[in-house]
């Protein structure tokens, strides 16, 4: 799926937070938002989950507008700082979670979950932790299971906010390739917000860097560090 963002505005009390934000992003790309605290990727990323309204602008999947669809019935996968895992399910329960609240015909029978659980446990290379409990797993488990909870709904679009800020230094590196490979292998189109310039270029194909609401420039490793296209990406860059 490409996701065509169209000069998407959003102002809260009176400040702009996006400023005519357009963007697209490709059928199976990882693109990073990455910018520094306050430049709006988190804002952008909510607007584009549905879990907040754009003043302006328009958002188009595959060219269909989805602006104003309900954000349960984009069946986009997120994988937040704030979506936890729910505690008091088991790892399986967890993943099956969205398969499970399906409504009518898009709903998969019992054994079909029972199926699609076992998939995703073995790609996330997790085969035998089914019956346990978040809290029995490690910090980088956990996201791995968030990742599998994500991607079970097959969704149309996956969307990570800083999804390992909580882990520490070396489970967030060895974290980067699993969920850059495992987007590789399902195909996914994906999203990234960090604040991290490394994980950034690490994991996405594109770098998509802002700044006081707006998108100063979009572009692989090479193109943003050989021709920045303002001082601000320039220096931003250069400190990372
Ligand atoms: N619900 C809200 N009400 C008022 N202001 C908000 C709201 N959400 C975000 N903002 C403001 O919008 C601006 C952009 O915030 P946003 O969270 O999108 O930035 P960010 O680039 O993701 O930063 P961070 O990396 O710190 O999360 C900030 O100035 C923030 O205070």
């Amino acid at each position: 799926m490409s996701l065509e963002i169209d000069r998407i505005t959003k102002t809260f009390d009176g400040a702009a937070v996006l400023r005519d934000v357009s963007l697209n992003v490709r059928d199976g790309e990882f693109l990073a938002l990455l910018g520094p605290s306050g430049s709006g990727k988190t804002t952008l990323l909510n607007l584009i989950a549905g879990l907040t309204q754009p003043d302006g602008g328009k958002l188009l999947l595959d060219g269909t507008d989805i602006t104003h669809k309900p954000a349960g019935a984009r069946r986009f996968g997120m994988v937040f700082q704030s979506y936890a895992l729910f505690r008091h399910m088991s790892v399986a329960d967890n993943i099956a979670f969205g398969l499970r609240i399906m409504r009518g015909r898009d709903r998969p029978s019992k054994a079909e979950r029972r199926t699609r659980v076992c998939e995703l446990l073995d790609l996330i290379e997790m085969p035998e932790l089914a019956d346990r409990y978040p809290a029995q797993l490690s910090g980088g488990q956990q996201q791995r299971v968030a990742m599998a909870r994500a991607l079970a709904i097959s969704p149309r679009l996956l969307l990570l906010d800083e999804p390992f800020s909580a882990l520490d230094a070396q489970v967030r590196r060895s974290l980067r390739g699993s969920v850059r490979d495992l987007q590789r292998k399902v195909g996914v189109t994906a999203l990234l917000v960090t604040h991290d310039q490394s994980e950034a270029f690490e994991i996405a194909d594109r770098v998509a860097v802002m700044n006081g609401g707006l998108i100063e420039q979009v572009g692989t490793r090479e193109e943003l560090q050989q021709n920045p296209a303002s001082d601000f990406v320039r220096q931003f860059i250069a400190a990372g």
